[in-house]
């Protein structure tokens, strides 16, 4: 990122040695001027964010024309004089232009504001890479962290074997996007993948959805419906958050494991199933055999290669690189050219993220909605950041902001709260688990 740009005119040599002695006007990338004519003409050519102006000798001309000049939008001016009214100069001021410094000069003064607008124009400046992703990318998976690149190659080896995988990581890692990789890596890629989320399952419903039923086999089944292992006939099934389906139904989904067989709900004909399985969890698996919410044996016979989804805190610099993916795909597809600042991309790689990957994407999302162009720390909506803590609830909530984006951020931060356990998130927020599986769902296919 090129250093904020400083214009220097002036004309008196021990002026100008003492602003040159100046740590914080070292910082700048300088432009010197001294030639009394043309200064304007060469201030208005540069890329200076900051002028340093010596009043005395300048030309009454140049202050009518910077009256009206855009350089007033877009340069902070100090000027120096030696305190002798000056109408043109007051005019400039009252118009806000910048500072104004009269003799004898308090150099410190001065140094501390140079040095708070080199901090500020460092800040601000929009990151070059605001329309672009530096990020590398398998299937469909982004990241260039060390972490990721053996995940990568776990999934190209495990692709091309016919095993079950079994997936474990923390809510919000990617674990969805990893079992579509492997997929999409597999020889079943040309079938579907189909994705069904065990929790959200109505424990009524769960034979009929998973291995379908036929017309009039129970109230309400009006037409035969095809279960997910008959949709997933020849590709892959991904059973998300496998140790939230109902103990009883854990043994038949074995069942069907073991032998390949299975029968529709109030069907005569057997079926055999191929299919690939990938489950996934984001619970300790070891706490889920033992309190007997999880079957060993099905923990067995899925796990022929579990994998681990490495939580974003484990990836290196991915946070910021991630956000600034986010931000570029946003950019783009609303055709705006917001930034991150510096400080915002430290903050977002010093913050653990316990919701991952998703927490940040929809920080980011949320952080489009509340900056008009550069992203700055404060509107990134983390509780813990700290800034938001001291936030009053109008900051929180910014007037005008979109119901379902509110709704949004209630969901995502009650997940969070709960460590990503959707029963405690939707009991919280007075919905079910299906509507808010639904919700979620929406949020990761939108961007
Ligand atoms: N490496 C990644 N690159 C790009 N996007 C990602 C990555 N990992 C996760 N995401 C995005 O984060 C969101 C959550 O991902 P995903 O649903 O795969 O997580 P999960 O671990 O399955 O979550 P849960 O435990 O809640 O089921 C999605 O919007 C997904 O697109």
């Amino acid at each position: 990122m090129p250093s904020p740009k400083l214009f220097i005119h002036t004309r008196d040599p021990s002026l100008a040695s003492a602003l040159l002695s100046l740590d914080s006007v070292r910082q700048f990338e300088l432009m010197i001027s001294n030639q009394a004519e043309c200064w304007l003409e060469q201030l208005t050519h540069s890329q200076c964010q900051v002028a340093i102006i010596e009043v005395d000798g300048v030309e009454k001309a140049s202050f009518l024309a910077l009256q009206n000049s855009e350089l007033l939008n877009r340069i902070e001016f100090s000027f120096f004089s030696q305190g002798e009214p000056d109408t043109l100069l007051d005019e400039l001021m009252h118009k806000g232009a910048g500072f104004h410094y009269r003799a004898p000069f308090n150099y410190s003064l001065i140094e501390a504001s140079l040095r708070e607008s080199f901090i500020e124009l460092s800040d601000n400046k929009s990151s070059a890479l605001s329309n672009t992703s530096n990020l590398d990318q398998f299937g469909q998976l982004v990241g260039s962290s060390l972490a990721m690149h053996s995940l990568y190659r776990t999934i190209r080896k495990v692709a091309a074997t016919k095993t079950n995988a079994f997936i474990i990581g923390e809510s919000g890692s990617g674990k969805e996007l990893v079992a579509n990789t492997l997929h999409i890596f597999s020889e079943r890629s040309e079938a579907p993948f189909v994705a069904i989320n065990c929790g959200a399952l109505s424990p009524e419903l769960i034979d009929s959805e998973l291995f379908g039923h036929v017309k009039g086999s129970f109230t309400g089944a009006y037409k035969d419906h095809e279960g997910v292992f008959e949709q997933a006939e020849g590709g892959t099934l991904f059973l998300d958050e496998i140790t939230e389906m109902p103990y009883e139904h854990q043994v038949k989904l074995l069942r069907v494991l073991e032998s390949g067989e299975y029968k529709p709900v109030g069907g005569q004909n057997v079926k055999i199933a191929d299919v690939r399985i990938i489950a996934a969890t984001n619970r300790c698996l070891s706490d889920a055999i033992k309190e007997e919410t999880f079957r060993e044996d099905l923990y067995f016979r899925l796990a022929q290669f579990p994998i681990s989804v490495p939580p974003l805190r484990d990836r290196e610099e991915d946070a910021s690189g991630l956000a600034q993916h986010f931000l570029a795909y946003r950019n783009a597809q609303d055709n705006t050219h917001k930034s991150l600042s510096k400080s915002t991309l430290d903050k977002i790689q010093s913050y653990s993220w316990p919701g991952n990957v998703r927490e940040l994407k929809h920080t980011i999302e949320r952080a489009c909605i509340l900056a008009n162009d550069v992203i700055k720390p404060e509107h990134l909506i983390i509780n813990s950041l700290g800034d938001d803590d001291q936030a009053d609830d109008s900051q929180k909530v910014p007037v005008g902001m979109r119901l379902d984006d509110i709704e949004k951020i209630a969901i995502t931060e009650t997940l969070k709260e709960n460590a990503g356990n959707k029963t405690d998130t939707a009991q919280q927020l007075g919905i079910s688990v299906k509507t808010l599986y639904n919700k979620l769902d929406k949020y990761d296919s939108s961007n």
